[in-house]
Parts: C-alpha cells; sequence; structure tokens
C-alpha cells in the first residue's frame, strides 16, 4: 500500500506524512525513498537517552528514517496517562533532535457536552505545545476524542469553530507570522467522502487520517482533496 501511494505521490505538492506502529518504520521509509512521501513515529520518550526499556528515543526514531513524530494521541493520554507536561517535554526533544512534532488536542464527548471544549482546547494547547515553535517545527491535530474511529464527524461549523480558535491562540503566542504558518489538521473519521468539505473549512490546513489512510485507494482521494483546497 505504501508503495503504491509513494508511486503515486513521487512529486506531490502537499506534504504527505505515513507513521505506521513502529516496528515497520525503517522499512516504511525506505519504501518511500525520496517520493513526497515521508514517514514519521507515533510516539516517543521524553528523555534524549539513558535506559527506558521498551521505549524510543528520538534518536532512534530519526535513525529509522523518521521526519516527524506524533505526541500526545488521545490513546497515548488515555493509554499511558500522559498529561500536557508530558507532551510538552516530549515536544520540545522532539524538536531540539530535528522532527517535527505533531501535537495532537481534543476533548471528549462528555466535555464536549457540557459546553467545555475551547476551555479544555486551550489548555491543552497551552500545556502540550513548547515555547519557540515555527511552522517548521509544530504542527496541531484538533481531534475530537469522540470522532476518532466512530465514524462520526462535528459540523463544519464545529471544526471551524475550534480551528479559528487554535489560529488565534497560536497568533497570540507566537505572533502572526508563526502563529499563521503552523500546519492545523482537523483528524476523526475523515474519508473521501468528507474531506472536500472539512479542507474547506477556515484554518483547516490538512487531516490526520487513522483508518481511510490504511488502504492507498482510500487515502488518495484524501490527498487529491487537499491538493485541490
Ligand atoms: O486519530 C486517528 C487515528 O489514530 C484518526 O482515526 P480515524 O481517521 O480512523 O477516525
Amino acid at each position: 500500500e505504501l508503495k503504491a501511494l509513494a508511486q503515486a505521490n513521487a512529486t506531490a505538492t502537499v506534504d504527505i506524512l505515513i507513521c505506521p506502529p513502529a516496528t515497520l518504520l525503517h522499512r516504511a521509509a525506505e519504501v518511500a525513498g525520496d517520493s513526497a512521501v515521508s514517514v514519521g513515529g507515533q510516539d516517543c520518550h521524553a528523555a534524549t537517552s539513558g535506559a527506558h526499556t521498551g521505549d524510543l528515543s528520538v534518536d532512534m526514531l530519526k535513525d529509522a528514517g523518521a521526519k516527524s513524530v506524533i505526541l500526545g494521541h488521545s490513546e497515548r493520554r488515555t493509554d499511558h496517562g500522559e498529561g500536557d507536561a508530558m507532551v510538552r517535554t516530549k515536544a520540545e526533544v522532539a524538536i531540539a533532535a530535528g522532527l517535527t512534532a505533531v501535537v495532537c488536542l481534543g476533548e471528549s464527548l462528555e466535555q464536549r457536552e457540557a459546553g467545555e471544549t475551547l476551555d479544555v482546547i486551550g489548555a491543552q494547547l497551552q500545556g502540550s505545545v513548547p515555547d519557540g515553535c515555527t511552522g517548521e517545527t509544530l504542527v496541531v491535530a484538533y481531534e475530537p476524542i469522540w470522532a476518532i474511529g466512530t465514524g462520526k464527524v462535528p459540523t463544519l461549523g464545529q471544526i471551524g469553530e475550534v480551528h479559528t480558535f487554535l489560529r488565534g491562540r497560536l497568533v497570540e503566542r507566537f505572533g502572526e507570522e508563526t502563529g499563521s504558518a503552523v500546519r492545523l489538521l482537523y483528524g476523526g473519521s475523515v474519508k473521501a467522502a468528507n474531506a472536500n468539505d472539512i479542507f474547506a473549512v477556515e484554518d483547516v490546513d490538512g487531516a490526520l487520517v487513522g483508518g481511510a489512510s490504511l488502504k492507498a485507494a482510500d487515502f488518495a482521494p484524501i490527498i487529491a482533496a487537499l491538493s485541490d483546497s
């Protein structure tokens, strides 16, 4: 699947990042070669070195060919109790090593129903994103937990509200130029059928795709929708 994707996107004009399980990272980097597809990790350890059996350091990820690393995915936050401070430390370490940090945040259904979405997102952004980021070193992915793998997608208005809010906070913190350059991805049940509409929402710069990225034939129309947007 990756080979097909890389061949079809030898010279794509959008950035395509595949973050496979760590066991496949090295092979994936080889298959992606010098196509427009780059590969990244799904997590890293917060320490650059030391004895941390079973964990992967940023240097190990880089050695395997990673250019980026996803940090603070809701499953890491839930399964491994990672809080904003931990995600921030990991992002600092990753960026210092030359990787792009893809920092994920998002509210639970309970938080959304309680009207807490923007408070939760604002606190996660402030707590998880290190100082000194640039449009090259930081990508932020908004992933409502209740939309991941469920087929449920927020309304376009709900996505727009969060992305505009995130953009405002980034501009406040990093200034107009950097705040506007940080790419904001939407993630959660993105597929070919909804990609065009989602990419048309203001301040949505791309997507973090799970299920629909597993087959090149499902992923290709999403890439095409972004290229056309
Ligand atoms: O975050 C995601 C995968 O980890 C998004 O997954 P889905 O696109 O399958 O909802």
